[in-house]
């Protein structure tokens, strides 16, 4: 009998010691599998994909625009580290995802000169503008550090997961888009993910009820804008 209480108690804590982050993606599954498995990326997966010079423009010259907004953003929550965050490791894992979107950059660049696409000419779509302004709006002082995290974590942790699916087994990615998945998909990319969530998950835990619920609503938000992103490869955004 005392035995089984005290199994009773242990799976009470674990129940309430769920991360945030956990009851999240429990709660918002649908949505977020609409952002990491949306029709775009399981035609790269199924090996589908009309990798025609629209969807390259796409890929990489529409996510070129959309990282040299991203690096700004990602500067205002190393900032808001600096200040807010009484860890130090999370200072190294921001400053490992700048250099991260460094490597991304160079990256684009090389592609385009593959594939003969002039960067400087690509004109962002409305679905792209909209999400930088968003990436924009988050860069202010007001946002709090736990909400400017999140979304941090959001936007990488959405790439990585669907680029991830298209390399899971069972997959025909093509050979031309192995690197692109290899890129955001590999194990590496998914620590650093992990890394941020956990930071995500300790800010939380310590921040107010109002600034829990701002964070999920930017959570959301990202995982709309990245649905958003990819309805773009169909002409729908
Ligand atoms: C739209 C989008 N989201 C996320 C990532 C990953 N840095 C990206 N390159 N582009």
């Amino acid at each position: 009998m005392e035995k089984e209480e005290t199994a009773k108690m242990t799976v009470t804590g674990a129940t309430n010691n769920i991360p945030v982050t956990e009851t999240w993606m429990r709660k918002h599954r649908l949505l977020y599998d609409g952002a990491t498995r949306h029709p775009f990326i399981l035609s790269i997966r199924q090996g589908s994909v009309d990798f025609s010079s629209f969807k390259r423009w796409l890929v990489i010259g529409q996510d070129y625009i959309f990282v040299r907004s991203f690096v700004p953003f990602v500067a205002s929550v190393l900032m808001k580290s600096c200040k807010e965050s009484s860890v130090e490791s999370d200072m190294e894992v921001i400053l490992g995802g700048m250099a991260s979107l460094a490597d991304e950059i160079n990256w684009f660049k090389k592609e385009a000169s593959k594939y003969h696409v002039s960067l400087t000419s690509v004109v962002p779509q409305n679905a792209n503008v909209t999400y930088c302004r968003f990436l924009e709006s988050l860069t202010g002082q007001e946002i709090e550090y736990p909400v400017a995290i999140t979304a941090f974590w959001a936007i990488e942790s959405v790439y990585q997961q669907s680029f991830a699916h298209c390399l899971e087994e069972g997959g025909r990615v093509p050979q031309e888009l192995q690197e692109t998945c290899e890129r955001w998909g590999n194990e590496g990319f998914g620590a650093y993910c992990n890394s941020l969530r956990d930071i995500v998950d300790r800010s939380l835990q310590k921040a107010s009820a109002e600034v829990v619920s701002k964070a999920e609503v930017c959570f959301l938000s990202v995982v709309e804008h990245e649905v958003e992103f990819w309805n773009m490869s169909t002409g729908d955004a």
